[in-house]
């Protein structure tokens, strides 16, 4: 059995699994918001009891879609939440577009400019995130496995990693959680492609198995502690062997 799993090789696990018809792409996105929002409480137990107040990110494709279910269900478990779109709603891939739908029937969604951030986009952001209202989780669900270039139009967001503001700012009350891989890290690559200009998560939830990103000692401080949730992928594990 492969112990780590490249994206195309995840993808390919994924693919077979839909193309089985014994599981749909969109209950795999379920299972995996529902593992998210376990590890999340699996962490911080402390975060079970009372109501809390969560800001997620969420990207313009699949892994925006498992932010979509990690806003639903915290809602669901009583939480506030404020989400953020990175993307346009109309684009969005069918899965995660359904949850985006999901998500409207229960709440707001704030429009980051796409393709390039601006200030005031991070303005609001940070005053949603580390203002004065009292964020107990940042989650990150802006790119998992399907990031494909270096994230420019990020940068005004994930580039003051070393200062008091910013995405990931370890100096906030605020845990920082990200989805699968954090954002701005390619799922095969042991070093983020800009050196600052990545999500700095306490947690990474990861599906199925681990990625190379999550195992270099360099991205570790990135990844946090990394957790993996099953979601039912295992019957296809053999797959993972004919993919490069
Ligand atoms: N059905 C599935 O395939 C499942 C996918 N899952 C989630 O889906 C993720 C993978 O989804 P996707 O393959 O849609 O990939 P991502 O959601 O990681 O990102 C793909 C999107 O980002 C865009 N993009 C890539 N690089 C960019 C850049 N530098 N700047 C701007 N846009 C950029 C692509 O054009 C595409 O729209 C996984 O990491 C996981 O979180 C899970 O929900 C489990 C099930
Ligand atoms: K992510």
């Amino acid at each position: 059995m492969t112990e780590l799993l490249t994206a195309a090789q995840m993808r390919a696990i994924e693919q077979a699994a839909i193309a089985s018809g014994e599981v749909t792409g969109l209950e795999l996105m379920e299972r995996a918001g529902r593992g998210v929002v376990e590890a999340i409480f699996e962490e911080w137990p402390e975060l079970k009891a009372g109501s809390h107040r969560a800001v997620v990110l969420c990207g313009p494709g699949n892994n925006g879609g498992d932010g979509f279910v990690v806003a639903r269900l915290l809602k669901e478990w009583g939480w506030e939440v404020e989400v953020f779109l990175y993307g346009e709603p109309a684009k969005l891939p069918p899965d995660a577009r359904v949850n985006y739908e999901r998500w409207r029937g229960m709440g707001e969604v704030t429009s980051l400019s796409f393709p390039r951030v601006t200030e005031a986009d991070v303005e609001r952001f940070n005053e949603a995130a580390y203002g004065l209202s009292g964020t107990s989780l940042v989650v990150d669900a802006i790119f998992g496995v399907g990031l494909t270039r270096s994230i420019e139009g990020l940068s005004p967001l994930f580039g003051y990693n070393d200062i008091e503001v910013g995405v990931g700012d370890r100096l906030t009350p605020a845990r920082h959680v990200a989805i699968d891989i954090p954002s701005g890290m390619f799922a095969d690559e042991p070093e983020p492609p800009d050196y600052l200009s990545w999500f700095l998560a306490d947690l990474t939830v990861t599906f199925h198995r681990m990625k190379p990103a999550h195992l270099h000692s360099y991205t570790t401080a990135s990844c946090g502690n990394v957790v993996v949730k099953d979601i039912g992928l295992g019957p296809w594990d053999h797959i993972a062997e004919v993919v490069k």
